[in-house]
Parts: structure tokens; C-alpha cells; sequence
């Protein structure tokens, strides 16, 4: 039987914020920046009929971007969505994995992954199985 094929798009952005961790036990307890890279990856089995994308980037990282301006240029720890929960790569990710999801809803495309990297030797990725 033939295998159904799947599609993967990435797409990627930056932002700027700073944070501090709470309860963390050394300098990043202290408020300091990062140039966050976020990258996305969506899915989905069926292309466009008359274009044949999957989804169009464009379309995608107007989403991501929309997303993150509401983060960019922020103190994290100060918005809504951190009050709770502390603004670490892992956090981050899994909150622009949700309204990346909210935002595909009846799309046909669902999110796979959401990396965020506070640099580019460390990163974290919140998916769902
Ligand atoms: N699992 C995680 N660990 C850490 C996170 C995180 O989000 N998830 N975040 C931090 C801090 O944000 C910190 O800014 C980064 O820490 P670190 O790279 O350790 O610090 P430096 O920038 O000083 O890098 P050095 O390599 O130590 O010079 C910490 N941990
Ligand atoms: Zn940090």
C-alpha cells in the first residue's frame, strides 16, 4: 500500500525582549535581553488546487510575526501570559506553539514544533504527541 506523503514548512523570525527567571539561582535570576530566534514548523497531508502550496510562507510568518510583536521590545515577565509561568525558552515556545495553532484553526495545517533559541548554541522545542 502506498504510503500517504506529508509536507513540513519552516519558517523563522526574530525578537527582542528581556526577562529574568525567577526562582533561578544566579545571574539570569537578574533582568537581561536576548535576540530571540523562533522557529516554526507546521504540517499537512493536502496542497493548494491551484497553487500547490501547503500553506503560503508569506501567510505563515505574517501569523509568527503577529505573534511575536506582541513580545517584542517587552519586559516578559510584565505581560499576561508570564505572570504565572516564567518566561524561559521552554515557556516561550509553548505559548507561541498555542497561538500559532489558534491561528491555523480550519486551515488544513497544523503546528509541529515551535523552537525558540535565546542564542545560537542552546534552544528549546515544545511539541505535542
Ligand atoms: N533550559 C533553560 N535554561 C536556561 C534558560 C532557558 O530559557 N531554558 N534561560 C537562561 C537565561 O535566560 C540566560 O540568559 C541564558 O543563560 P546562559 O546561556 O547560561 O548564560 P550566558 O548568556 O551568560 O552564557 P554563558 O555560556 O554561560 O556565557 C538560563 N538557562
Ligand atoms: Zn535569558
Amino acid at each position: 500500500m502506498q504510503k500517504k506523503g506529508k509536507w513540513r514548512l519552516t519558517v523563522r523570525r526574530d525578537f527582542a525582549a528581556a526577562h529574568q527567571l525567577r526562582h533561578y539561582e544566579g545571574k539570569c535570576e537578574r533582568m537581561h535581553g536576548h535576540n530571540f530566534n523562533v522557529e516554526a514548523q507546521v504540517e499537512g497531508d493536502t496542497l493548494t488546487p491551484d497553487t500547490e502550496l501547503l500553506i503560503d510562507f508569506k501567510v505563515l510568518k505574517t501569523m509568527l510575526g503577529e505573534i511575536l510583536g506582541g513580545l517584542d521590545h517587552c519586559h516578559l515577565n510584565e505581560l499576561p501570559q508570564f505572570a504565572e509561568h516564567n518566561p524561559s525558552s521552554e515557556n516561550l515556545a509553548r505559548y507561541i506553539y498555542h497561538e500559532l495553532a489558534a491561528r491555523l484553526a480550519d486551515t488544513g495545517v497544523s503546528v509541529h514544533s515551535v523552537t525558540v533559541s535565546e542564542k545560537p548554541a542552546q534552544s528549546a522545542t515544545y511539541f505535542e504527541e
